[in-house]
């Protein structure tokens, strides 16, 4: 496929809406030399990204695709079970520890276009945006039934020209009181083979395992691996850590803002098969990698307002080592 030079960018291809499969709206961004993501209204969830060549760099479980015309019970009219791929937003609850459903609500809504998006406080590391897009999700009076506090969430998704993927999540209290809540980019990154796979940046720190009734733990100092299902949320980590794929030669790094927490999850055989969307040996083509606030929760005060940024790029692994 032909690219334009950055030169002769005609912007307006940079943002398409579209129907998927669903009659849902997808907004496709684009960058000139080729990178590409997708979000889908529905749960303002990116369903895709890809780099420069094609190449997909977000893991979707196959049967999921096939499942998405399938309604589930969750209390939307359209639900659709937008989990397993992709980069679901969990917001008020992570996970079922809490009373709503998995990860939350907003992940099963419909969000809007905000074309008057509020202005961002600081756009710092933000030069070379040159596709966004701006969702806001301000719940019904049916939506505070189950969650009685007022709210906005609003969501930034842009791409940069070198691909990098950015996510800017602010959610601002219209309460009468203060509330508090947990948030996760719940991050499915697609990955050659799992056991080919290391994180670097969570060395030494202490971490919640969910498979030992979240024991604390002290990770040592090596970068982490997998042999075996892994659950864990990573507490106080740095601003950024990596993801090395050997097998591909890709590094994705993520850098993040606003979100203490990293959640690394694989389910490995026994749990994947368990899981109605993931087929045979799917669990081995991905690891989730999440920025999150999920054991150190978010208090927001009557008008304030908070950001979560999660940034993601890509680098060809042997310059890794020179640039961290
Ligand atoms: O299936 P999902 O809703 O994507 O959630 C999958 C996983 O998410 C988190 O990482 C949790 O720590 C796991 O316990 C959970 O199984």
């Amino acid at each position: 496929m032909g690219h334009q030079s950055d030169a002769i960018w005609d912007h307006r291809l940079g943002f398409q809406i579209a129907k998927d499969s669903n009659g849902i709206d997808q907004v496709l961004l684009r960058v000139p030399r080729g990178a590409s993501a997708r979000i889908s209204l529905y749960g303002g969830q990116v369903v895709s990204w890809k780099n420069n060549r094609g190449e997909e760099l977000l893991f979707t479980t196959r049967s999921r695709n096939k499942a998405m015309g399938k309604q589930v019970k969750t209390k939307g009219p359209n639900s659709i079970n937008a989990t397993n791929g992709g980069i679901p937003i969990c917001f008020q609850q992570f996970g079922n520890s809490g009373c709503l459903e998995q990860h939350g609500f907003v992940s099963t809504q419909m969000w809007a276009v905000d074309h008057d998006p509020l202005p961002l406080k600081a756009s710092n590391g933000y030069n070379g945006v040159v596709s966004v897009v701006d969702l806001v999700l301000k719940p019904s009076d049916d939506d505070n039934k189950f969650w009685p506090q007022r709210f906005e969430i609003r969501l930034r998704v842009s791409l940069a020209m070198n691909g990098s993927l950015s996510m800017i999540s602010r959610v601002r209290n219209l309460n009468g009181k203060a509330f508090r809540f947990k948030f996760a980019y719940h991050t499915y990154l697609s990955v050659s083979d799992i056991s080919e796979v290391r994180i670097e940046g969570l060395e030494t720190l202490d971490y919640l395992d969910n498979l030992l009734s979240q024991q604390r733990l002290t990770e040592q100092g090596d970068a982490i691996t997998f042999g075996s299902e892994v659950d864990r949320v990573y507490l106080n980590s740095p601003n950024m850590i990596v993801v090395l794929d050997h097998e591909r030669k890709r590094t994705i790094v993520m850098r993040k803002d606003g979100l203490p927490d990293v959640v690394v999850w694989n389910p490995w055989e026994k749990k994947a098969k368990l899981m109605a969307d993931f087929g045979d040996e799917e669990y081995k083509e991905m690891v989730c990698v999440d920025g999150a606030a999920v054991e150190t929760p978010v208090t927001l005060k009557l008008g304030e307002e908070w950001t979560g940024r999660l940034e993601l790029s890509t680098i060809a692994s042997s310059l890794c080592n020179d640039q961290f």
